[in-house]
This record gives C-alpha cells, sequence and structure tokens, in this order.
C-alpha cells in the first residue's frame, strides 16, 4: 500500500439552501483500541442518493451503522449525528422510535421466516397499529414501492423464504419502508444478488429517492456511479473525498480517490 497522506482531504461544501436531512460532526469510532473512524464530518441532503465506497476495512459500514446506532453495544462512538436538530448520540434518544425513522437493509436479506404479508404486517402489529384496512393498505403501499407487488400480489401467504434473493432484498425494502421512514441505510444490499436482480433493485432505489433520503455502501464502482448523486470516499477510517458522484469519478481532486477509482491503489 502506498503511503498516502491522510490528511490530504477534500469534503464538498453543499450550498446553504440544501436541506440536509442526516450530518454527523466529527464522529469517531473505537472498537476498543481500534480507532476505526477519524473526525467524519459529513452531510445528507434529503431526496438524495450518497453511495459509501473505499476498500474493505475503510470503515465504511462501520460508518453507516453509527449513523442508526447499530455500533451501540460493539463500539464507542463519539461526536455528534445530527438527525434534523435531534443529536442521536445522545443517551435521550428512543432507539427504537429512531429506527423507524431511519431503515436500515443489510448485505444478507433477511426476512422473517413468515408469509410475506407478515413480514409487513407483523411489525405493524408491534407498533400498535390494530386496524385491519390500514395494515393491508400499507402492506400493499409499500410492496408497490419496493417494486414486488406485480410479482407477489397473487399469493401474499406465500413464505417470504421462499422468494428469490433479489425478492426477499425488496420485500426486506417494503418492510423498511412501511414504518414511514426518512432515511434508509443500505450495506451492500445488491452484493449477494445476480445482476439481473441487482439492475431491478438500483430501479428501484432510484424511484425511492424521490420520497426518501438513501446513503448507500457498496463496493461496485459502477453501481456507485450509476446510481448516486454524491459519493463520499473513506480510506483507512478517514473521509478523504465527498463530493458530486460525477465530479469523483470523472476528475476527483484527492491523488488517493484518484488512485481508488482508476485501480492504481495500493
Ligand atoms: N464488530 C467489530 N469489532 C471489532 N472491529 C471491527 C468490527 N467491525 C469492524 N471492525 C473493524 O473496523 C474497521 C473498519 O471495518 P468496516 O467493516 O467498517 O469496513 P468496511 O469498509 O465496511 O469493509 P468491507 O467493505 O469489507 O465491509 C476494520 O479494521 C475492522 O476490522
Amino acid at each position: 500500500m502506498k503511503n498516502y497522506d491522510l490528511t490530504e482531504q477534500s469534503i464538498l461544501k453543499l450550498p446553504a439552501d440544501t436541506e440536509i436531512v442526516v450530518e454527523t460532526k466529527d464522529l469517531q469510532v473505537f472498537y476498543g483500541t481500534n480507532h476505526a473512524m477519524h473526525d467524519a464530518s459529513l452531510q445528507f441532503p434529503r431526496y438524495s442518493i450518497t453511495a459509501l465506497i473505499g476498500a474493505s476495512g475503510s470503515g465504511k459500514s462501520t460508518y453507516l451503522r453509527s449513523i442508526n446506532r447499530m455500533n451501540d453495544g460493539i463500539a464507542r462512538v463519539e461526536g455528534q449525528i445530527m438527525y434534523r436538530d435531534l443529536n442521536l448520540n445522545s443517551k435521550d434518544v428512543d432507539v427504537y422510535q429512531m429506527r423507524r425513522r431511519i431503515g436500515m437493509v443489510f448485505q444478507r436479506p433477511n426476512p422473517f421466516a413468515k408469509s410475506i404479508y407478515e413480514n409487513i404486517a407483523f411489525p405493524l402489529r408491534e407498533m400498535g397499529i390494530k386496524n385491519k384496512q390500514e395494515i393491508r393498505a400499507t402492506v400493499e403501499k409499500s410492496l408497490k414501492q419496493a417494486a414486488l407487488w406485480d410479482e407477489v400480489k397473487d399469493d401474499l401467504k406465500r413464505s417470504a423464504l421462499s422468494l428469490s434473493g433479489g425478492q426477499q432484498q425488496r420485500l426486506c425494502i417494503a418492510r423498511a419502508l412501511a414504518m414511514s421512514p426518512d432515511i434508509l441505510l443500505l450495506d451492500e444490499p445488491a452484493s449477494a444478488l445476480d445482476p439481473i436482480s441487482s439492475a431491478k433493485l438500483e430501479l428501484t432505489l432510484q424511484e425511492l429517492k424521490k420520497d426518501y433520503t438513501i446513503i448507500i455502501v457498496t463496493h461496485s464502482m459502477q453501481q456507485a456511479s450509476r446510481l448516486s448523486d454524491y459519493t463520499a470516499f473513506f480510506h483507512m477510517g478517514h473521509v478523504i473525498e465527498f463530493d458530486r458522484t460525477q465530479k469523483i469519478f470523472t476528475n476527483p481532486t484527492t491523488r488517493i480517490t484518484e488512485d481508488y477509482i482508476s485501480g492504481n491503489f495500493g
């Protein structure tokens, strides 16, 4: 690995009138003595997709998981995670309520071993929604938003585990959407999918960004460049560059990002 200057950084300053939904300020993450994330300060504009890219172990998942406090009990997190006016990195935050607003989808689809319908209806009932019509309407709406409705509408009683990987992943997105989130965090959601399912998932995300703010970790630079409006490049626990995706992929500012994008890394 070349010796890069990790203080060489270029973070786009967004126009003052940009509506920011989430912002981290000097985010630090420690796994025991391993200082895995250093001073990460990033802003995420409403109705946009931001891709987090970087080599394995650069801290992308660590950063993403910190946003909705998935690192609680695993790592020590310092700094601010501002969700609008609320600092999520504070003891007073009701983590379960917060996660409804900031949904997460993981690398491997993880539907419940229940029917397609129940995968969405069950969490709604857990939330206290009892009205059957309301539940049915939300099931239908979120499956439509996740572009799965047409494929499953004739047999919602079927086990979710009998769906293909790509369908399961869209069901997990539908389950998150049923909670009426503001933000969707996706940690390499297409990495276990075949190219056709992956392309379908990308189309779904493009549609969803009209209503949600999306932050996605991806190993695929093609996917980042096709899908996202903004890209953040991570290296060894540092955010090196954040900019419009087109700028990052055509004319990055830092040498580290340029080497990574052009495959001259290491
Ligand atoms: N649960 C954990 N316990 C201890 N250390 C961890 C844990 N998760 C991640 N780390 C460490 O934090 C650093 C960043 O890892 P992280 O998984 O965030 O990177 P990444 O960029 O998402 O990698 P990948 O692309 O391989 O998923 C690595 O040094 C890793 O070993």
